[in-house]
């Protein structure tokens, strides 16, 4: 059984598409890091997982569970930690978790859960007064009652401190071995690609890449970066808009004297060459390896580019 699956889904606001026809399935048992600029879709598509926003055109299922008719099956089954998240300000943390413990008919320790999030000091103040990390802290607990099969994360590391950041990746990586399904969204690729199995890349709408790490890491290396540095700098400007218009070239920045240009692992000498061609010294130049957060920027720049 696929964990997610969602067939052409498509959502607008208005005159806004936030998806346009999302195709997507995510293995039982999968670490899945879903990733994007702000504004991609990433919350909209997790919305329509929840119910909480209905698609206008598309299907999508969850545990096997179509999400408009049977969302209450799948809330059983799904632990959660939605984008927009708020605590009773009156309860306790402890309290919290007793509350979904209750409500799942589970039988968690909410001490030990409180002691994995890392506020079990705080059990016994009320929630209102917690700082923002110590409140997504305590949302993810209640996520993690009663074992869920499928965890959904909208942005878990945003707003927790370097610590915190490491023990969600701990976390996940937990409840991974234990054989959930771990769906989460970031747009940091580095809090990612540690602990996903499987990568989706979503700009404007729609999935432009999906593919295990280790994948993404090879197209990455057969992307390169090449550092030039020239001597002067005149006519620079026409050079480099030259570069940007080889077909190998993927991005180009420029910090006064030097260029960094993103391309095709062979296209060296055409770069280097073109710098020339156009009248313009190289005084010397470095390659280094592309990382996914280079891959991440040409997906998305080169998206742009073709809209
Ligand atoms: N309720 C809404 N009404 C109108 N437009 C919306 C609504 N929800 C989302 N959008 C629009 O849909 C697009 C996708 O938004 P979404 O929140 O899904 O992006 P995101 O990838 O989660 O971004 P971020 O990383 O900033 O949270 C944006 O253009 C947003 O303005």
């Amino acid at each position: 059984m696929t964990a997610i699956e969602l067939d052409g889904v498509r959502k607008e606001f208005g005159d806004v598409v936030a998806l346009n026809g999302v195709d997507l399935t995510v293995e039982e048992g999968e670490v899945f890091g879903f990733l994007g600029p702000n504004g991609a879709g990433k919350s909209t598509t997790i919305n329509i997982l929840l119910d909480f926003v209905r698609p206008t055109a598309g299907s999508a299922t969850v545990l096997g569970h179509d999400v408009n008719e049977e969302s209450k099956a799948i809330r059983e089954r799904i632990g959660v930690l939605p984008e927009g998240y708020d605590v009773y300000e009156r309860l306790t943390g402890r309290e919290h978790v007793e509350f979904v413990i209750e409500s799942k008919n589970a039988d968690d320790d909410p001490m030990a859960l409180l002691e994995r999030v890392g506020v079990a000091d705080a059990a016994d103040r009320r929630a209102g007064g917690y700082s923002k990390g110590m409140k997504q802290r305590l949302v993810l607990a209640m996520a993690l009652v009663d074992e869920p099969d499928l965890l959904i994360l909208d942005e878990p590391t945003t707003g927790l401190d370097p610590n915190g950041a490491r023990k969600m990746r701990d976390l996940v990586r937990e409840e991974s071995e234990r054989g959930a399904t771990v769906f989460f969204s970031s747009h940091i690729l580095g809090q990612v690609e540690s602990v996903c199995d499987t990568v989706g890349i979503l700009q404007d709408g729609e999935l432009v890449a999906k593919d295990s790490v280790e994948g993404l890491r090879a197209a990455a290396q057969g992307d390169m970066k090449l550092v030039v540095t020239v001597g002067d700098t005149d006519g620079l400007d026409a050079a480099v808009e030259d570069v940007r218009s080889l077909p190998e070239v993927s991005g180009v920045t420029m910090d006064t004297d030097r260029i960094t240009v993103n391309c095709d692992g062979d296209a060296k000498m055409t770069v280097l060459n073109t710098f020339e061609e156009s009248g313009v010294a190289v005084e010397d130049f470095e390659t280094q390896e592309a990382s996914l957060e280079d891959l991440f920027t040409a997906y998305t720049e080169r998206q742009e580019v073709e809209a």
